[in-house]
């Protein structure tokens, strides 16, 4: 220190620089060790590092249980407070028999001790600290490891987000759906399926490189409403730890404004767009079908006829077109950010133009469909902590026969009082089904009289299949369906 003052007050200042030069390569011919620096702040701007930050992650991870000083942190963008080592703290690791030392530093900038300017910001930094005889074990391969494995923790401790998009702006809250794999009522067999593709899609990155396909994977959910599509891609969020982006083509104005927002979404996210046939002007069918709109129109009541004429409306405020769609999932652009999952919902898959769905493009195709036995099994243990009763049989005979969604079942199966238990849940649900099973039985009975009149006045005997079943039913019965009529008019 006080060679360093005689240095600084009699070494005049031309000749300091040389005199550094070569005082610190005596230094280094005599210190066997190598320290590389990782500062907070980098480049011109002083943006964040990210191995700074990634660094910061690893050491809060390996490093907490050997340091002796640590600082708590809330660290932007993560669901919980950070722990790491101290200013000035040292801590030391072994990678593959090699000790290395960390340390953590700050640098505050000088100033005068009156000033009107704002106080400078401190400059972090971590220092890394090993023998020389290990360079390359450490700068090939260590480094590799502690910046990996920073960024893996910096997404496992993240608060993950949902976005959605007003025009070309996302916004978004903390994503915080409880729904998950186990809580999903499904066949077993299908459900372990999915999840497998999943996680083996996540850890894909070099099978991907390797076939030369972007890393990303689509999955077209089609089902009646209240079958779960929501809820599984709430779930496959979970399980993979990714953020949503949930798209809303209907503020979308054109093309290009869908590309900008495409490039703003980030790796490890799920984009979905969900009731994909009632989001744009995207299929064939709908075009005929506007052809027949005013007779419908005169058959409709003025409500429907009212939702028709919004959806028309915001429809045609969205230019986006069906090859600007297509370009989104699989055009050039749609490589750029690293890996994500697009996932397309519908209630009516046959609506779909072919070319929007087409594997490769869509690549799996998830059907979501009524209640099975197996399923009332998960949602009577998930939601009754029941894994069997008397009434088990009964519901399975019924099951069998009617269809019913998983979302009306687990709305029978929630107890309504706390003073209801679990026989009267199940009693209301076969109380349910035996409705529904008799409704189904007057609709055929009605759709049998009606063909049956028709073939006498057309001399044709078909018979127009079951839709009698929504239409026409009792208000009893409404309460029982409603759920899923209310979101039939989507259509
Ligand atoms: N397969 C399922 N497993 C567990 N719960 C389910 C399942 N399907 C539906 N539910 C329950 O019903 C509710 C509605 O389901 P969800 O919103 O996922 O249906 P959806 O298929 O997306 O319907 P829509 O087509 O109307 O969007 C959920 O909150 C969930 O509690
Ligand atoms: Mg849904």
């Amino acid at each position: 220190m006080f060679i360093y003052a005689m240095f600084q007050q009699y070494f005049p200042y031309e000749l300091r620089g040389h005199a550094h030069k070569y005082t610190q390569k005596l230094v280094t011919y005599f210190y066997p060790y190598i320290q590389i620096t990782f500062h907070e702040l980098t480049g011109e701007k002083l943006k964040r590092s990210d191995a700074y930050f990634a660094i910061q992650n690893y050491l809060a991870d390996h490093t907490t249980a050997t340091a002796k000083r640590l600082k708590a942190d809330v660290v932007k963008g993560s669901k919980s407070l950070v722990l790491t080592m101290d200013d000035h703290e040292q801590v030391m690791e072994e990678f593959q028999g090699i000790k290395i030392w960390w340390s953590s530093n700050k640098n505050t900038p000088k100033r005068p001790s009156f000033s009107f300017y704002p106080k400078t910001e401190e400059r972090r930094y971590y220092t890394l600290t090993f023998h020389k005889r290990y360079r390359d074990a450490i700068t090939k391969s260590y480094i590799d490891k502690v910046l990996k494995d920073g960024k893996a923790i910096a997404v496992r401790n993240r608060e993950r987000k949902l976005y959605t998009n007003n025009s070309t702006k996302w916004s978004h809250v903390q994503f915080e759906h409880p729904a998950n794999f186990e809580t999903l009522a499904m066949a077993e067999n299908e459900k372990e399926a999915i999840k497998n593709d999943l996680i083996k899609f996540s850890k894909g990155k070099e099978y991907y490189t390797k076939i030369g396909k972007p890393w990303k994977r689509g999955y077209l959910l089609y089902g009646p409403p209240g079958t779960g599509k929501s809820t599984m891609i709430a779930a496959m969020a979970n399980l993979l730890d990714y953020d949503i982006y949930d798209l809303e083509l209907t503020t979308v104005k054109d093309n290009s404004e869908l590309r900008k927002l495409l490039i703003e979404t980030t790796s490890k996210s799920i984009i979905i767009i969900e009731d994909i046939d009632c989001s744009i002007d995207l299929t064939g069918q709908r075009r005929k079908e506007k052809k027949n709109s005013e007779e419908d129109d005169k058959k409709k009541d003025p409500v429907e006829k009212k939702k028709d004429e919004e959806e028309k409306k915001s429809k045609k405020g969205s230019k986006v077109t069906l090859s600007g769609l297509l370009n989104f999932i699989d055009g050039i652009w749609s490589a750029c950010g690293g890996e994500r999952i697009i996932v397309f919902t519908t209630n009516f898959v046959d609506k779909l133009d072919p070319a929007l769905i087409r594997r490769g493009r869509m690549d799996r195709h998830i059907e979501m469909s009524y209640c099975c036995f197996e399923a009332f099994k998960l949602l009577a243990r998930n939601y009754l902590d029941l894994d069997d009763h008397e009434l088990f049989g009964r519901i399975e005979g019924l099951l069998g026969e009617k269809e019913i969604t998983p979302a009306d079942v687990a709305e029978c199966l929630m107890p309504k009082s706390e003073r209801e238990g679990v026989e009267s849940c199940l009693r209301e649900l076969v109380k349910v089904l035996e409705k529904l099973k008799k409704k189904k039985k007057q609709g055929k009975k009605k759709a049998e009289e009606e063909g049956e009149v028709n073939g006498e006045e057309n001399g044709d005997g078909e018979s127009g299949e079951s839709s009698s079943e929504s239409g026409e039913s009792s208000s009893e019965d409404d309460e029982v369906a409603g759920k899923g009529r209310k979101r039939n008019s989507k259509r």
